[in-house]
């Protein structure tokens, strides 16, 4: 479980963040939505030690990230998996060693251990016989879940996923939204999706927080998104009239 009571972060003298508070429950895969500028990566950044907030608290299992120094988080860090926009697979390590990458680093395991272990992290979104492979050689959405197994390589507690749907088409971005779902069920992670894509939203989020202007302006589910009288979220959520719709 991860909660964030209070969050506050300003830039000069712009006050990105208003006192944000939520909770994240482990096993549920959370969508922080909301426009452009809105606060989003800024909050994940926090959360994660990218930035440093102002005041504040974030809770990993009831350990306070944000009191701790640079040596204090490494244990933290080490339950964090992160699936970046663009996957942002090492172009110059094949499929293999970029999963392996954190093990390699974090690890005393012997290599045919890190072996087993990549080869059930590819395994488990679902590819096979690419271990050799270099990432220009891959589509974007296999790359995507090269990134996924990466992520979960470490066997994380949270995972974060920013903008998993980036450049995908829909048909690929529904097979990475239900595998984001599905690990998040199936290892009982605390998951954290920043995502512009409303389909994802509808599809797999557990709990919808959506951030306007630096402050959390609604939380529910996405089913409740249909039925909201929230005028921002509605703005936001249904910019397309046909999206709407689509969602009667
Ligand atoms: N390092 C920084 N220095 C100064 N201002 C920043 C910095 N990072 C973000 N901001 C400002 O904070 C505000 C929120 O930005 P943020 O990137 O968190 O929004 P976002 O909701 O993720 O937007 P988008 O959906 O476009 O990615 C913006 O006005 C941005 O210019």
């Amino acid at each position: 479980m991860i909660e964030i009571k209070e969050i506050r972060k300003s830039f000069d003298d712009k006050e990105v963040l208003k006192g944000i508070s939520a909770t994240f429950m482990s096993g549920s895969c959370n969508m922080i939505i909301g426009g452009s500028g809105s606060g989003k990566t800024t909050l994940i950044k926090c959360m994660v030690g990218l930035h440093e907030v102002d005041s504040g608290e974030v809770l990993y299992d009831d350990r306070d990230f944000t009191k701790l120094n640079f040596e204090d988080r490494i244990p933290i860090r080490k339950e964090i998996g992160m699936l970046f926009q663009g996957s942002a697979l090492f172009d110059s390590l094949t499929v293999q060693d970029n999963v392996m990458f954190a093990l390699n680093m974090f690890t005393e395991m012997e290599h045919s251990e890190k072996l087993d272990r990549v080869n059930f992290c590819l395994n488990r979104v679902n590819l096979e016989n690419v271990n050799k492979k270099f990432p220009a050689e891959l589509s974007g959405g296999m790359k995507k879940r090269v990134g996924i197994a990466r992520a979960i390589a470490m066997n994380p507690k949270y995972l974060y996923c920013d903008e998993p749907n980036s450049g995908l088409d829909p048909k690929t971005s529904i097979v990475i939204d239900n595998l984001i779902q599905e690990i998040t069920d199936e290892f009982k992670i605390t998951t954290i999706v920043n995502t512009h894509d409303m389909n994802s939203v509808m599809e797999i989020g557990d709990n919808v927080v959506f951030l306007h202007q630096g402050q959390k302006w609604w939380e529910g589910s996405n089913k409740d998104i249909k039925h909201t009288d929230n005028t921002e979220l509605n703005d936001f959520v249904f910019a397309s009239k046909h999206f709407k719709e689509m969602q009667k």
